[in-house]
């Protein structure tokens, strides 16, 4: 896994600024070279023109809608790019405003020979704080983009007040508590909070899940019993929680009173939901069972994502999923003071919590 070259896929609405993260990217004095494929929607060079840098090499999807074509496209050209492997240490692909990032993420998983080659690294979204809001109301492409990102930059946090800013994050966090997220101005972040996060930087979950845990128990009770169920397993064994609407930043030692300053709201379609079990999963039933789960449910599942203790294996074996499409593999070795906790995370439009739940407990090994 490790040789493979990482594939960003960044996205957000019209205008929130992924042209401005990506001339960030590409100015910083990293010593990398990227390959930067751009997809248009009906214009014709317009972000080539926009995109700075000398070094990178720019590559246009014109055909259209990137939902319709991609595969075939974005295949065709990352194929060009591995005969001339070596020469790239990453590629960034910037999605049209206007398209689901589903279709870009998955080609990364479909074609066999693109799948040996690159890997997802993450999906970057950025978001504009002054219109979150209201396109996330009218616009199912901008609630699909927080959904499945990995990275989410809340950009022009200029343009709005705290009170408000704050309120666009809970919102976001009513939809995608997973993702990191980073209030910025013109995109401003370091580098490397959006380029070689390794899939999906689920470890960071892990670290502070726990507290995650109590908090959400404490003060959350009003999350449970809206329009859904949520049977919940008090067994030391097997913890669950949905809805985080928290801080991720585990740097953010002030993220507790962070925490209590955020709203919680509710996304009435979209939800995660999270489970882990301490000690092993048998892999002949986890593999069977998420990929018929996957199968079954994919056109509601936006993303999942895993990382598992599997019975008598020292690595970590790890997933990543879009839709029904999955990509998995083992990972770094268990480290002899890392518990072996085994973690997935769903996120989709009114999952059905229970069922995923038994599903997954039953793959106990
Ligand atoms: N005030 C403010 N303006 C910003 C910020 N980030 C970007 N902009 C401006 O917003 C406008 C749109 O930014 P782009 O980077 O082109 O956005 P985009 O997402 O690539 O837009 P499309 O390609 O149309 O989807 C530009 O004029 C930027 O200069 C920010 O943090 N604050």
């Amino acid at each position: 896994m490790a040789e493979k070259i990482p594939v960003t896929v960044l996205t957000g609405y019209l205008g929130a600024g992924k042209t401005t993260l990506l001339n960030r990217i590409l100015s910083e004095p990293h010593g990398k070279k990227f390959a930067v494929i751009v997809n248009e929607f009906g214009e014709i060079g317009i972000d080539n023109d926009l995109v700075v840098g000398a070094d990178e090499e720019i590559f246009e999807m014109n055909n259209g809608c990137i939902c319709c074509t991609v595969r075939g496209d974005l295949i065709r050209i990352i194929e060009g790019l591995m005969k001339r492997k070596g020469k790239f240490d990453a590629i960034i692909v910037e999605t049209t405003g206007l398209a689901d990032p589903a279709p870009v993420a998955q080609t990364f998983f479909v074609d066999a020979d693109v799948q040996e080659a690159a890997r997802l690294d993450a999906v970057v979204t950025v978001a504009d704080a002054k219109w979150l809001s209201e396109r996330l109301k009218d616009a199912p492409e901008a609630k699909n983009q927080i959904a499945f990102a990995d990275v989410i930059l809340l950009n022009k946090s200029d343009t709005v007040s705290k009170d408000e800013l704050a309120e666009v994050e809970a919102r976001i966090r009513a939809i995608n508590p997973y993702a990191k997220l980073h209030r910025t101005v013109n995109c401003a972040v370091p580098l490397d909070a959006v380029l070689g996060r390794n899939a999906f930087d689920l470890d960071r979950i892990l670290e502070i899940e726990p507290s995650f845990l109590e908090t959400e128990d404490e003060d959350d009770h009003h999350h449970h019993g809206h329009d859904h169920h949520h049977g919940h397993d008090h067994d030391h064994e097997h913890h669950e929680h949905e809805h985080h609407a928290h801080d991720h930043d585990h740097a953010n030692h002030e993220s507790h009173e962070h925490k209590h300053g955020l709203k919680h709201y509710h996304d009435e379609e979209m939800q995660s939901v999270a489970l882990s079990l301490d000690g092993d999963v048998d892999p002949e039933k986890f593999l069977p069972w998420l990929n018929d789960y996957i199968q079954k449910e994919g056109p509601s599942i936006l993303r999942s994502k895993g990382i598992l203790a599997f019975k008598n294996e020292p690595k970590r074996f790890v997933f990543q999923g879009v839709h029904m499409m999955l990509d998995g593999d083992v990972q770094r070795e268990w480290r002899p003071d890392e518990k072996r906790t085994s973690r997935v995370v769903f996120i989709g439009r009114h999952l059905k919590e229970d069922e995923i739940r038994q599903g997954f407990l039953a793959c106990a090994a």
